[in-house]
């Protein structure tokens, strides 16, 4: 069991505009100063993680949810061991089929695919532009896990999906990170993912240094044990959120 630690989150960024002629007017009609001014997103929060759990990261659009994210992964980095990858970094080349583009051979490919819930051999047959979002995102997970990283990570997290797919996917992706260990850290404005990622820490930014921040411990927990339905770990969810 992984201990916990007391990750330091300290955010702040220098700013200073400009002066042209439309920033004095727009400062002078709002009373705004233009001298060079901190701008705190994190004031040294203390944040409770420990590997493998599941972060989500919700709150405001400009909040601090990237920022954070961006955070975690670098502090990840730096712990021995530790290897991230950015689940939309990874780059997909569209010259085969998905068959040829992961695994050592035919039989690892299929393990990898299998994996994350791409069973049908016509996909198996596709590149990755002839996907939908949703089997695109799947052929991802499989890619992250085959590059053995320890952390996974997705800032927009299933945005562009329908909320269905996305609590769907949402569901799988944290099924398929505990299976392999993964810390797995998503930040999204969407708050609708809690029932179908069972995280172990919930993290809301709001704006300035407001900040909540929550472990889930029990169902997470007993979502690390085995695999659990979907409705399992929605009534914990329900059961355990207070
Ligand atoms: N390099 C930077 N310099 C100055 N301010 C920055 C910088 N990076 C981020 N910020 C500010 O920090 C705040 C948080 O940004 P962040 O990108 O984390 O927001 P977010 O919650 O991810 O928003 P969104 O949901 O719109 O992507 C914003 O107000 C942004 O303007």
């Amino acid at each position: 069991m992984s201990e916990l630690m007391n990750l330091k989150i300290d955010e702040r960024f220098l700013t200073r505009v400009y002066r042209s002629e439309r920033v004095v007017e727009i400062a002078e009609a709002f009373g705004i100063g233009l001298d060079e001014k901190e701008f705190v997103v994190y004031d040294g929060l203390d944040l409770p993680v420990k590997k493998g759990d599941v972060i989500y990261i919700t709150g405001q659009s400009g909040g601090g949810k990237s920022v954070l994210l961006r955070n975690l992964a670098k502090q990840f980095s730096a712990m021995p061991g530790e290897r991230v990858v950015n689940l939309d970094q990874i780059e997909l080349d569209d010259s085969a089929a998905l068959i040829d583009l992961i695994g050592s051979d035919t039989t690892d490919a299929l393990r990898l695919l299998n994996a994350v819930g791409i069973t049908d051999a016509f996909v198996y047959l596709r590149k990755p532009s002839e996907l939908s979002d949703g089997q695109r995102y799947r052929f991802r997970m499989a890619k992250a896990i085959e590059t053995g990283a320890t952390v996974w990570c997705c800032d927009e997290f299933l945005a562009i999906l329908d909320r269905t797919s996305a609590k769907i996917i949402a569901y799988s992706l944290q099924k398929v990170a505990r299976r392999h260990g993964a810390t797995l850290i998503v930040a999204t404005t969407h708050t609708d993912l809690t029932r179908d990622l069972g995280p172990d820490l919930v993290v809301n930014k709001r704006f300035r240094e407001k900040v909540l921040v929550e472990r889930i411990e029990e169902a997470a927990a007993r979502c690390a044990e085995r695999t659990v339905t979907r409705e399992e770990l929605q009534s914990w969810i329900e059961e355990f959120t207070p």
